[in-house]
């Protein structure tokens, strides 16, 4: 599990499940350094001879209104770079139009199916960015260009991208601490993001044990 800062480490870690082999890291804020270090954690396992079945980033996001309020829980069925392409006149055009890359990252339907079922958890687009949308225009904006979105962050696409070039499946789970839209720092609620955070992980433990019990294979 890979989580950005200590603070949702510890919210992931406190529902302690207890399952062999699992590690909580707070890998860094943004895509960049998040992909940096969970591909050292997995090259690291995988040199140890204990490769991981699967990689989820995780931690407190802003939601898209009214579809994910603060407080909920959202599990990504498409992670996405949002902001990762070219500016022109016509508008933003992702790397894919450009001809190289890419953009989402698409995590195992049925693993994602019961995330959802077992933790409540919303199912949609999570967005990664690298600067913080701060107005009503800017969120408008992305849910245009993304219908499906529920949340934007900062690490998910990161965190994805390392895993897919180690072949392991990647899940994205969110707790919703602020709305998507013009910049309100008194709006956030973290304390109640974290605690659903934990709330939301502490139900995944029957799900990541079938999981890695039937070793199923990358978007099964
Ligand atoms: O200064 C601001 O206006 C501001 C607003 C929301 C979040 C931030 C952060 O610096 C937090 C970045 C951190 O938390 C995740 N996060 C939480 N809410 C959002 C959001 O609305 N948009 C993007 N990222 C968010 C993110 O994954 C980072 O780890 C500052």
């Amino acid at each position: 599990m890979a989580t950005a800062v200590p603070a949702e480490r510890d919210a992931v870690a406190r529902a302690a499940f207890g399952l062999p082999g699992t590690e909580v890291i707070a890998a860094g804020v943004g895509p960049a350094l998040a992909a940096a270090t969970t591909a050292t954690a997995l090259t690291r396992a995988a040199l140890e001879g204990a490769p991981y079945a699967l990689v989820v980033s995780a931690g407190i996001a802003g939601g898209f209104a009214p579809d994910a309020p603060v407080g909920s829980l959202v599990v990504a069925d498409e992670i996405t770079a949002a902001d990762l392409g070219a500016q022109t006149p016509d508008g933003f055009v992702p790397v894919t139009e450009l001809g190289f890359g890419t953009v989402t990252h698409r995590p195992p339907e049925a693993l994602v199916r019961e995330v959802a079922a077992a933790t409540g958890a919303r199912r949609g687009a999570v967005l990664t960015v690298s600067t913080v949308t701060g107005t009503a225009e800017r969120a408008a904006r992305l849910r245009e260009r993304h219908p499906t979105a529920l949340a934007e962050a900062m690490e998910g696409f990161g965190v994805a991208e390392a895993a897919a070039a180690h072949g392991v499946p990647v899940l994205e789970i969110r707790a919703v601490s602020n709305p998507v839209g013009p910049r309100d720092r008194a709006a956030w609620r973290i304390g109640d993001a974290l605690a659903a955070l934990t709330e939301g992980f502490g139900k995944l433990a029957p799900v990541l044990e079938s999981w890695n019990a039937y070793d199923r294979p990358h978007g099964q």
